[in-house]
C-alpha cells in the first residue's frame, strides 16, 4: 500500500542542459485538487510529464500510487492526462469522439448525451474538431477526459481559451471528481482555478 497517490523528492530535470526543476519534493494525498502555478517557462507542464512518467528525471524520485510511473495499460487506467497538444481523428466529429471514448471504456463516468449537455457542446455535437472554436475544442478534450473512468486527473493548463463562464463551471466539475474519491493535479495561470485548490510551485514552495 502506499501513503500518498503522488510522491515527489529531489526531483531534478534538465532539459537541453538546463536545469528545470531542482530538487522538488511534492506529496498529493487522495481527494486533493493541487494547482501548480508559476510563470512562464517555471516548469509546470515539466512537472506534469514526469507525474505522467513521459519526461525522465537526472535525478530524485517519483512515485505514483507507490511505484514509479510506467506507460503500461494499469497505470493509464488510472491516470487521465489532459496535455497541452491534443489529438484529433481527422474525420470523427466531436460525437464521436466521445462515443470512441465511451466505446474503450465500458464504465464511463457519464453517457456521451451527458459530457455533450454537461461540456455545453450538443449545437456542435456533429462538427469536426478542426470546425470547431478554440474553447469548444478544449471543451471537448476535456469532456473526454472527464468522460473516462480514472482515479487522478493530469491536467496542463485546462483554462485554455475557455470563457469565464465555463472556467467557473470547470471548478465546479472538478470538485465533484475529487467527491468521487479521485485527485487533481493542474498546472494552471487561472486565478479562480488555482483559488480551488492547494498551491504549488514547480520549485516545490507552497505558493
Ligand atoms: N525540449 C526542451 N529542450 C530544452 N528546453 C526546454 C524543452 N522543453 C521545455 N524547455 C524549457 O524548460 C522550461 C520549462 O518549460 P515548461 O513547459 O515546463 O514551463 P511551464 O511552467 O509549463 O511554462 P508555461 O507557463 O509557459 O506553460 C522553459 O524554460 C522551456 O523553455
Amino acid at each position: 500500500m502506499y501513503d500518498s497517490i503522488i510522491s515527489v523528492s529531489g526531483l531534478t530535470v534538465e532539459l537541453g542542459g538546463n536545469p528545470v526543476l531542482r530538487d522538488m519534493s511534492l506529496t498529493v494525498a487522495a481527494g486533493e485538487i493541487v494547482a501548480v502555478v508559476g510563470p512562464n517557462g517555471s516548469g509546470k507542464s515539466t512537472l506534469l510529464r514526469c507525474l505522467a512518467g513521459l519526461q525522465p528525471a537526472a535525478s530524485g524520485e517519483v512515485r505514483m500510487f507507490g511505484k514509479p510511473p510506467v506507460d503500461d495499460g494499469p497505470f493509464w487506467r488510472r491516470v487521465a492526462l489532459l496535455g497541452d497538444e491534443p489529438a484529433w481523428y481527422p474525420g470523427l466529429t466531436a460525437r464521436e469522439h466521445l462515443e470512441l471514448m465511451a466505446a474503450v471504456h465500458p464504465t464511463a463516468r457519464m453517457t456521451v448525451e451527458a459530457a455533450l449537455e454537461v461540456f455545453s457542446l450538443v449545437e456542435r455535437a456533429d462538427a469536426v474538431p478542426l470546425n470547431l472554436s478554440t474553447g469548444q475544442r478544449q471543451r471537448l478534450s476535456l469532456a473526454a477526459t472527464l468522460l473516462r473512468p480514472s482515479t487522478l486527473l493530469l491536467l496542463d493548463e485546462p483554462e485554455r481559451g475557455l470563457d469565464a463562464d465555463f472556467r467557473g463551471r470547470l471548478a465546479g466539475l472538478l470538485a465533484a471528481y475529487t467527491d468521487e474519491g479521485g485527485t487533481v493535479v493542474m498546472a494552471t495561470h487561472d486565478p479562480g482555478l488555482a483559488a480551488c485548490a492547494r498551491q504549488v510551485s514547480p520549485s516545490g514552495v507552497t505558493a
